[in-house]
């Protein structure tokens, strides 16, 4: 409102209320369902949000929201399911340009005679501007729009994710051996405070984190100097840890600790820490990350296809771990498809522990999204459909025939809905793909120029054994 010659005078968007009876917005989306992930609203039906400068201003039935708002725009909801975007808590983005490449090994063969040695040799900023945009392309068709990119080239990637429209956590890698681009350690950690200073509160959608790559290959000084760094420049730190059970023995040998505890002794676990993977933790240290409050990101496809195992989700949950999920990067999964993480996490862990209510529907579905927002450190953002909260938001349809008849929209969800269902993405208010039309990707340039580096790979590339 302005104050004017001490009179009060209504400004524009009060101006339409008082006019028209009806606040005037930027967007209101629908949905014959809202799965809200929000305790006092879990699930609406026929209902619609409001939408303004990125966020959420209501949440209700569209009746109540049409008698209230008007909008720029409308995104009707019938035959959807309109629900928080997923988070995609673990990926190495620019790998999609290695899916394929090197499959059915074990996790340290994988790696040091197959992606090490590929990474080497492609990894540039060709390499992860045009594999950060196929990436962005499918996580956005598939309704991510929260990822962690775990990887190189953290400028080009920001750049990219900006343009795109996606939100993510951009975490450059620091390894104590030579990366793309460093020469160790030294090197490739100053680079990612370089990054972190340049980014940090610089756009609301990229935020810079520090990634040692995990307890085998940073020695424990460097971790330190990390966890350190991440303390003084208040960002989130992020690690891969615990596992293979390779990587349990190596590190009880070398520093008299499993990883966890090994870290724990370092003073590196709180909150700000998230660890991918940490398939292999014991029961003591399942409650040192509960006590510390570090957050886990499942990745189900990984861990199985690299035969690494099956984490102890169950025990972590009852625990009161902070869990989210994650696909890992393409080069092990090998999709970044976090449809198909849910439906595996729902199903593996019912198999291993033969309870069929361990892990239930509703428990998987939180993990992809509030569940990943609290493992990262940005649940007062993102994760649920609640006024305050960003706009990141998908429409899922529910016509097809794998989604009739209609019981129990969670169900659906969880057990028999794919990327391909997702037929509208919005972030922080903007529409990204909208009746499965890209808005801000352009796949024919992203198509071709994926071709033309995995053309040159295909000719050049040799494993290292
Ligand atoms: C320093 S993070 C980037 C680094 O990690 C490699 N990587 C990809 N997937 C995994 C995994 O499951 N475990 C360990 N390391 C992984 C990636 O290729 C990059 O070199
Ligand atoms: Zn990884």
């Amino acid at each position: 409102m302005f104050v004017f010659f001490g009179q009060i005078v209504i400004a524009q968007s009060n101006y339409n209320l008082v006019a028209q009876g009806k606040q005037r917005v930027q967007l209101i989306v629908g949905g014959d369902f809202i799965v809200t992930m929000n305790e006092a609203q879990p699930v609406i039906q026929n209902g619609a949000i409001a939408i303004k400068d990125g966020k959420i201003v209501a949440v209700d039935t569209q009746y109540k929201i049409t008698s209230s708002y008007r909008a720029d725009r409308t995104l009707p909801g019938d035959g959807m399911v309109l629900m928080p975007g997923l988070v995609n808590g673990h990926s190495h983005s620019a790998m999609v340009l290695f899916r394929g490449l090197a499959d059915d090994l074990a996790l340290q063969d994988w790696l040091q005679n197959y992606i090490f040695p590929a990474e080497g040799k492609f990894v540039d900023e060709n390499f992860v501007r045009v594999g950060e945009q196929l990436a962005c392309w499918e996580m956005i068709r598939g309704g991510t729009t929260t990822f962690v990119d775990m990887y190189f080239q953290p400028d080009v990637a920001a750049k990219v994710v900006s343009e795109c429209g996606l939100r993510a956590i951009i975490a450059p890698s620091s390894i104590d051996f030579p990366s793309p681009g460093f020469q160790g350690w030294d090197d490739a950690f100053a680079s990612s405070i370089n990054f972190l200073k340049r980014w940090k509160g610089k756009n609301e959608r990229i935020i810079p984190a520090i990634a040692p790559h995990a307890p085998y290959t940073v020695s424990p000084e460097h971790l330190v100097q990390a966890i350190q760094a991440a303390r003084h420049y208040d960002v989130p730190l992020t690690i891969h840890l615990a596992e293979t059970q390779a990587e349990v023995k190596d590190v009880q040998q070398r520093y008299n600790a499993t990883p966890v505890k090994h870290l724990d002794n370092l003073g590196f676990l709180e909150p700000r820490v998230f660890a991918a993977h940490v398939v292999w933790p014991n029961a003591s240290e399942i409650a040192l990350l509960a006590k510390r409050g570090v957050g886990v990101i499942h990745n189900p496809d990984s861990n199985l296809k690299l035969a690494s195992g099956f984490a102890p989700i169950p025990a972590m949950l009852k625990a009161g771990i902070k869990v989210g999920l994650g696909t890992d990067g393409a080069a092990s999964n090998n999709v970044l498809d976090m449809w198909k993480a849910i439906r595996l996490t729902a199903l593996i862990h019912k198999g291993t522990t033969l309870d069929p209510t361990a892990v239930p529907a509703k428990t998987v579905l939180r993990m992809a999204t509030l569940g990943g927002a609290e493992a990262l450190g940005l649940s007062d953002k993102i994760g649920a459909i609640k006024v305050g909260l960003q706009a990141d938001l998908i429409q899922v349809q529910l016509k097809e025939p794998h989604l009739l008849p209609l019981y129990d929209v969670i169900s659906h969800l969880v057990y028999a809905a794919d990327a391909q269902d997702v037929d509208t993405v919005i972030v922080n208010g903007q529409v990204l793909m909208e009746k499965r039309r890209m808005l801000t990707v352009d796949p024919e340039r992203i198509r071709r120029e994926a071709t033309s580096i995995a053309q040159r790979i295909k000719a050049q590339f040799r494993p290292s054994n």
